[in-house]
């Protein structure tokens, strides 16, 4: 039922559907010591009004009932904490991971056009309003419905007129929380969106906490953050306020029912249509039957806001993930590129390109900052989808193979090497879950980290801080080149680093390379020139547009580009401060 309207799994519909009923189960059983009292109390006065003796047998039944009835309830109220708190919590964990798993599928360039504060809100905060919600809101929304409608019918059967003056004031105090709803929308978007600048500022503040103290941007980043939470406040004020006028409004009308109750029984009772015991008990009635309708309507703008964390869960379920095969396997790693043009925001940043980069050889991508090399080498990972045009290895388009099936073939060496709060050893085993220590410990010695790690106090079982702050930048990247020679994969995709490595670094990181790059397709995305002189091929870019190609010498001779770029920094190397 609740399946579709709250995205939920089959599970969490089961759940639900079970809390739900429990809850009105629950509520039900509340009005039972009512009548137990009501009977009581008629049990008392009968005898002095009809001189009779009490009945006493009667008077203890009712007691042992009443005592059943606490019972029932205290047995139905564990069900229901179980069950409702059982439902939210699976349902929020699996609503967690499947937003994970679809993140990890989506294509790169949705996470260009969100940032991260929103993707976080949308697996934290946004999984805990449900899980909230879940647990705290709707079994009970649904539950005193259903529990009231039907004492409602139960009273219109017993006495209408009676039932009528109960409820007469239902439809206005509903009125008002409806209106209430209309207002709140705007209001509890504005606070989602006050959230998501905290979130963001946050994010970025501790980021980039290095920058912000070297700049002296402590104050004004600060000042940032202060105004964001300031406004955060504000928003949330501003909805709480709303919503709470709109529900007290609703609870006093809602109250004034009690009076119209006693006005229409005086009346009834004096005109002789009803007795006074079906007076007492409208009475009695209508001080639990408001509880849960005024319980309902506190409820309702915590579901309204609900409905809007559900609308952006909903977009991001929207997003079509990346799909193809995953019954491909590739034999032949010669890659092409055919006319291949794509955009990043609707600006093209890689232009009609048509390349063969051939297996087993080393391929460079050279060219100004921001030409497009590494949106070039991306796109044969398929970070993206191309826009117009192919690329294919082997003979299959690689927009046919499955986003993981075709990594599986590649590895990347990134400038930016994530390191995880983990020893070091697993670290480098990220290239190959399913690596022997041996195979890690070979691997590390190959990319030449056997002799830092060794220094390390616990060496390979040394924790690092959180994305291994204190290794140097050499010494990551030779993490990086350890877990690609242990994924052994065929097309090796490297990222030349920008930053100047010292030399005893840099000769450690070549060694590390040529251990890697041995008799695969290796693609890399140079910086420096001298490094690739004896690359096979040189593809030369220039925005986005591939201008020239060959070896070193052909380009050398053609005195272009390239000629340009490679005299540039020959003249420049070795610059110092004197
Ligand atoms: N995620 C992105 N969103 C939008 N534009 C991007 C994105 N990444 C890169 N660009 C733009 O695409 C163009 C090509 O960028 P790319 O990083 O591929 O160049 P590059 O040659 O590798 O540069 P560099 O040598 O400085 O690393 C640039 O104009 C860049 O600003």
């Amino acid at each position: 039922m609740f399946k579709n309207t709250l995205n939920l799994t089959s599970e969490g519909n089961k759940n639900l559907t079970y809390a739900i009923i429990i809850c009105t189960l629950e509520n039900l059983t509340l009005f039972l010591p009512f009548v137990v009292l009501l009977q009581m109390i008629v049990t008392l006065i009968m005898p002095l009004v009809t001189q009779t003796p009490l009945d006493t047998n009667h008077l203890w039944m009712l007691f042992a009932f009443g005592i059943l009835s606490a019972l029932l309830f205290f047995i139905v109220y564990r069900i229901e904490y179980r069950k409702t708190y059982t439902a939210a919590y699976n349902e929020s964990m699996a609503t967690r991971v499947e937003v994970a798993e679809r993140m990890r599928k989506l294509p790169l360039s949705f996470f260009n056009q969100r940032n991260l504060a929103d993707l976080t809100t949308n697996l934290m905060s946004n999984c805990f309003t449900i899980e909230h919600v879940m647990s705290h809101v709707v079994p009970q929304m649904i539950g005193y419905t259903l529990s009231s409608t039907i004492a409602c019918i139960m009273l219109a059967v017993y006495d209408w007129r009676m039932a009528l003056a109960i409820f007469c004031v239902l439809p206005l105090a509903a009125f008002i929380v409806f209106v209430g709803k209309k207002l709140e929308e705007g209001l509890s978007q504005q606070h989602i969106k006050a959230k998501l600048a905290v979130s963001d500022q946050v994010q970025e503040y501790l980021e980039g906490i290095k920058v912000i103290k070297a700049f002296g941007l402590s104050e004004q980043k600060f000042r940032h953050l202060d105004s964001s939470l300031k406004n955060m406040m504000k928003a949330a004020i501003k909805f709480e306020f709303l919503a709470g006028m709109f529900v007290t409004g609703s609870t006093i009308l809602l109250q004034t029912g009690i009076g119209i109750v006693i006005l229409v029984g005086v009346t009834l009772v004096s005109n002789g249509t009803l007795n006074i015991f079906a007076f007492l008990t409208f009475i009695l009635v209508s001080t639990r039957i408001y509880a849960p309708i005024i319980a309902l309507m506190t409820l309702l703008p915590e579901f309204f806001h609900f409905l809007q964390s559900l609308k952006s869960m909903q977009k991001l379920r929207r997003t079509e993930p990346m799909n193809g095969r995953t019954d491909i396997d590739l034999t032949n790693f010669d890659i092409s590129l055919n006319d291949v043009t794509f955009a990043y925001n609707q600006v093209d940043v890689i232009k009609h390109a048509t390349i063969t980069i051939p297996a087993n050889k080393v391929t460079a991508f050279v060219g100004p900052s921001g030409s497009g090399k590494t949106t070039l080498s991306r796109l044969i990972g398929r970070f993206w989808d191309v826009k117009s045009g192919s690329i294919i290895i082997g003979n299959q388009t690689i927009r046919d193979i499955d986003p993981d099936k075709l990594m599986s073939y590649m590895s990347f060496v990134f400038q930016d090497v994530i390191l995880f709060n983990d020893t070091i050893f697993n670290n480098i085993r990220v290239g190959n879950e399913n690596a022997t220590a041996e195979q890690v410990y070979d691997a590390a010695r190959k990319a030449r980290c056997d002799e830092f790690i060794m220094r390390l106090p616990q060496s390979y079982d040394t924790v690092l801080s959180e994305n291994g702050g204190t290794l140097s930048g050499g010494e990551r990247q030779r993490i990086s080149i350890a877990r690609a020679l242990l994924k052994n994969a065929p097309i090796i995709l490297l990222d030349e680093a920008t930053a100047s490595l010292d030399p005893q670094n840099e000769v450690l990181i070549q060694q590390a390379i040529s251990e890697l790059i041995y008799n695969r397709t290796v693609i890399v995305i140079a910086h420096r020139l001298r490094t690739i002189t004896n690359a096979d091929q040189i593809i030369v870019l220039d925005h986005g547009h591939i201008i020239e190609q060959g070896n070193f010498k052909s380009l050398m001779a053609q005195s272009g580009l390239f000629y340009k770029l490679y005299t540039i920094q020959q003249q420049n190397q070795g610059w110092n401060i004197s």
